[in-house]
């Protein structure tokens, strides 16, 4: 369009001239009466920015066009006379709402919240935002939709996910807080499991240990078996747990109730580090336990100690002390006992370095390695006291159980008034048979006790119902959520060479934010050790061309554990990178839209500067960012504060029209400078692999 006088100029707007020279006069434009002319440039700036009636029709039309797909899609209603009136009875306004996933539809979303569909794109459109019938909606979509009509919704998922408070957290807690302070805590003696391959002589050295230092103790007394003894070692006292094996340790995990403070491990210096050593150690590191070995049988001719130490540092990588590591090796015959006192120094130099403490007054907690009935006693349980002083009259719970201690009887079958930090002793005073590897807590009073067991009962219950396998997903879900971004895999598979290439390929799996972590992997089926090690762990169990046993399906099932077993490797790695894929924050990367170019500045008091922009190519977005060159130097950087096509803000404009742009903090532009647009998108990143880096 050519230069314009003003009055014609306003005819063109259809605005009211004086309105005109007063906007002109705001934009910088210097006028002297309405017959002054205006340049071409700002004519054309002018009705770009402005917009004309045909403009607006052509909005009109645009949004008319939304409608009829609208029709398409979801059948007549809201412009139907007749089926509108209909439409809205039915879909009256709701004040509150609970959606569920299905629901994140525009069309189900529109009709679960009662407004009609076209009614929510007119306004959005109104407000420059463009919805599409029956599109998906994201959570903060729904949740701007439904505010702006004073809509409040809720997650029906979210809502169930109100539960009881277990009482027992609360109690955790106690012990938590107190644990805090380093007054409230007193050294107590080490609790020590013994583990290893079979026949490599664990029960051996915890008889040898038995016998030689509790006969120094107790002169004939019956021994009777409570789960552990305590021996003198130097003035200090040791705990052992008599049944040796990591299942049991891992186990007690698995029930919260960790009561090893140090494993020793035992490994047959005839034999070596077999699978067993393997699992075993695995099983105590990932519950973060120092382990002393014990390289056993070196009374035997073909016992080969430096080559077992060999095997430690090559399948295990514990370094012994005297190769320049830190992990204590005692070379020891149990049989013999040779070395055995070494071994017991060992444990206690490694439990004074570990300041292993305990809480030694207030309520009890004590965990449990066994619970039984006993023809005499009833319900008992054997335990390891590990905060307080567990007397006589105390009232107690374990899970739901609860019960009043009505005797106690030491590791040497003597009844005892009191248990303190560390000391092994059966409780007699159950009313029913505890948890065999739960905790066991003293409670201020029998009405406590009772509201505890009664609460706990309703809570087990509901789980129940609840119960479910968890799947990979949600795991995944669940990492999310927390901090920790590790996945946990227990993992087996039929040979040793598909394991070593199974894991090989999991750990090419990488990323900065996921880690994923074999805690253990093995031959041979799933068992029921691997899915206890999964529970106290939190981990998933994976398995290639070999299945689960059906007991450890069973108990897989009822800890919720997820087996996944495979048969193709790729398989296996695809889902697993799918699943990872799934849950790395989307990287944020700068996308250029569009480019333009400053053609006229204009000054406007109390709002600054506004640049008049011819669109290059691509488009610009109210949201993006801009950048500003000029003569091909970088001059700013920043926010699009506001975006205008004629008179209206809007979210974006397309090149080749013409827009008004003020930039956020920054009024120095000048005609001629050179914008440059973008807008910050999330992309879903991919994991890497360890290949692809030399590529990249
Ligand atoms: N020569 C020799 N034999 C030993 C030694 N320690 C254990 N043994 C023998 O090795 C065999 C297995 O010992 P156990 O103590 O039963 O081994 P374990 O690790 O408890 O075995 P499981 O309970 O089956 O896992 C027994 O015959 C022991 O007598 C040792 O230091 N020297």
């Amino acid at each position: 369009m050519a230069r314009l006088r003003v009055y014609e100029l306003a005819r063109q707007l259809e605005m009211d001239t004086r309105e005109l020279m007063k906007e002109l006069h705001e934009l910088g434009i210097e006028i002297k009466s309405h017959m002054s002319y205006i340049d071409e440039e700002t004519v054309n700036l002018l009705l770009e920015m402005y917009g004309t009636q045909e403009e607006e029709e052509e909005l009109i039309e645009e949004y008319e066009e939304y409608e009829e797909i609208d029709e398409e899609v979801n059948g007549k209603h809201f412009k139907n006379k007749e089926g509108s009136l209909e439409k809205l009875q039915t879909n009256k306004k709701k004040n509150s709402v609970k959606i569920t996933e299905e629901d994140l539809k525009l069309d189900k979303f529109a009709e679960k919240i009662g407004i009609p569909q076209n009614k929510i794109i007119q306004d959005f459109f109104m407000k420059g935002e463009i919805l599409k019938p029956g599109q998906s909606l994201n959570l903060q979509l729904a949740k701007k939709i439904a505010k702006m009509y004073d809509v409040r919704i809720s997650f029906e998922n979210e809502e169930k996910e109100e539960v009881i408070e277990n009482p027992l957290i609360e109690i955790e807690k106690y012990f938590e807080e107190k644990y805090k302070n380093p007054e409230n805590l007193k050294e107590r003696p080490p609790v020590v499991t013994v583990m290893g391959h079979v026949d490599h002589g664990k029960t051996t050295l915890l008889d040898y240990i038995r016998n030689t230092r509790v006969a120094e103790r107790e002169e004939g007394g019956i021994t009777q078996s409570i789960g552990a003894y305590q021996v003198e070692v130097n003035g200090k006292k040791i705990t052992f747990i008599d049944t040796p094996g990591h299942e049991i340790f891992t186990e007690m995990r698995a029930r919260g109730a960790q009561a090893t403070d140090i494993v020793v491990l035992v490994v047959a210096a005839d034999d070596g580090v077999m699978p067993q050593t393997i699992e075993a150690y695995n099983h105590a590191k990932s519950a973060n336990v120092p382990i002393i070995v014990a390289i056993n049988k070196i009374d035997k001719p073909n016992a080969n100690v430096e080559k077992t130490k060999q095997e430690l540092v090559n399948k295990l990588n514990l370094i012994p002390e005297e190769w320049g590591g830190d992990t204590i090796v005692v070379p020891i015959s149990a049989k013999k006992g040779q070395n055995v006192d070494t071994l017991l120094e060992m444990i206690l130099l490694v439990a004074e370095m570990q300041e292993i403490k305990g809480i030694p007054d207030g309520p009890v907690r004590a965990v449990t390695i066994e619970s039984k009935l006993d023809k005499g006693f009833g319900p008992v349980a054997n335990v390891i006291v590990k905060d307080g002083i567990l007397k006589i009259g105390d009232y107690i719970i374990s899970g739901k159980v609860m019960g009043k201690v009505k005797a106690l009887v030491n590791d040497q079958g003597k009844r005892v008034k009191e248990a303190g930090p560390s000391t092994p002793v059966m409780i007699v005073g159950f009313e029913e048979l505890p948890d065999s590897h739960g905790i066991v807590y003293s409670v201020d009073s029998l009405d406590k006790a009772r509201e505890i067991s009664e609460k706990i009962r309703e809570i087990e219950q509901k789980e129940l119902r609840r119960k479910r396998h968890m799947k990979l997903e949600e795991i995944l879900k669940m990492m999310e959520q927390s901090e920790r971004k590790e996945l946990r895999l227990v993992l087996k598979a039929d040979t040793q060479g598909s394991l070593m290439a199974l894991s090989g390929a999991i750990n090419k799996l990488r990323s900065e934010e996921i880690s994923i972590n074999i805690i253990h992997s093995g031959v041979g089926s799933i068992t029921v050790s691997d899915v206890m090690l999964a529970t106290a762990s939190d981990a998933i169990i994976l398995g290639f061309r070999v299945k689960a046993d059906s007991q450890a399906r069973k108990m897989a099932e009822a800890e919720g554990i997820q087996i996944k077993t495979y048969t193709i490797v790729y398989k296996l790695i695809e889902e697993l990178q799918a699943a990872l894929e799934g849950m790395l924050e989307p990287e944020e990367i700068e996308e250029i839209t569009g480019r333009g170019e400053i053609k006229k500045v204009f000054k406007i008091k109390k709002v600054g500067s506004i640049a008049g922009v011819q669109m290059i190519e691509g488009y610009v977005e109210k949201d993006g960012l801009v950048k500003v060159y000029r003569s091909g130097k970088l001059v700013y950087e920043g926010k699009i504060e506001s975006l205008k096509h004629y008179q209206q803000d809007v979210k974006r404009v397309d090149a080749p029209q013409e827009c008004g742009i003020k930039l956020e903090n920054f009024d120095d532009i000048k005609e001629g400078d050179e914008l440059e647009f973008s807008v910050l998108k999330k992309v879903a990143r991919k994991l890497t692999f360890e290949e692809d880096k030399g590529e990249k």
